[in-house]
């Protein structure tokens, strides 16, 4: 048995965002002093917004932010253009990559090709393939390495695009799979496979805001909890996943929290 996840709480975005960063630049650094890079998968949602307010401030002395040396991959998107209000890429463009001032360098960013727009499981192939052009074949890696995945959880559990009860959440062969009927619209996406996400050597949710207080009780403090996709990842990665929330997230929680900075 390993250990559990690590909970920390912050009173607000102001306080969380700073930690955030320490937690990010650390796996940065040894994850560069590793191999060089920092391969991250990020997803949409509020996580985008958070990680600009994180990432984007000027440091003063401390480690600095290596964008030159990162590798940015979405852990899930949606089947629409790059520059549509439905895109990931595009609110973690806006959010944080046109933000970079130019001496922290920039990230090599790797957007689903919207050739495949109209195929959802080709689009899912090639940005599988395009996973195994980065992490090494795919008959020598079983499964990709992400360095960090930075995740957010809905009101329903899910993440990623892995939403509960879905059969997506049994796949334990393809690293990308495609999704036609998102309980969530837009409908089409890719996402990530459970198999990838807990195979991170990092993954950090950040989970905000009272609206979150009810799936959090269930995700940490109830049996069933451990079968939404959150709990499955906080069961199979352990304390390898660390939750960034805000005090009315975890409103009532009975797991208990580390408060204040990491
Ligand atoms: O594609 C999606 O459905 C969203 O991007 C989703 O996965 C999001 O990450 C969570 O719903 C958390 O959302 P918030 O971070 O906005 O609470």
């Amino acid at each position: 048995m390993g250990k559990p996840p690590n909970l920390y709480a912050f009173q607000g975005i102001d306080d969380l965002a700073p930690s955030l960063r320490t937690y990010v630049l650390e796996a940065q650094n040894a994850a560069i002093s590793r191999h060089g890079v920092f391969r991250v998968a990020v997803s949409g949602g509020s996580l985008p917004k958070v990680l600009g307010q994180a990432l984007l401030k000027e440091s003063n002395g401390e480690a600095k932010v290596q964008f030159d040396k990162w590798e940015i991959f979405y852990a899930d998107e949606r089947l629409v253009p790059l520059d549509h209000e439905d895109s990931n890429h595009r609110l973690v463009k806006a959010e944080l990559l046109d933000k970079i001032p130019a001496e922290l360098g920039q990230p090599k960013v790797f957007p689903i090709d919207v050739k495949y727009l109209d195929d959802a499981q080709e689009l899912a192939d090639q940005y599988e393939q395009t996973l195994v052009s980065v992490f090494a074949a795919r008959d020598s890696v079983r499964l990709p390495m992400f360095d960090l995945l930075l995740l957010g959880c809905g009101p329903d559990g899910h993440t990623c695009s892995l939403f509960p009860g879905s059969p997506l959440l049994r796949e334990t062969d393809a690293w990308i799979l495609k999704i036609e009927d998102s309980p969530k619209p837009p409908p089409k996406r890719i996402t990530l496979s459970l198999p990838v996400v807990t195979h991170g050597i990092k993954i950090a949710f950040v989970a905000t805001g009272g609206g979150k207080k009810d799936i959090m009780k269930e995700i940490f403090d109830k049996d069933d909890g451990r079968e939404l996709p959150c709990g499955l990842v906080n069961a199979q990665a352990q304390e390898r996943v660390s939750w960034f929330v805000d005090y009315p997230a975890i409103e009532g929680v009975s797991f208990p929290a580390r408060r204040g900075s990491l």
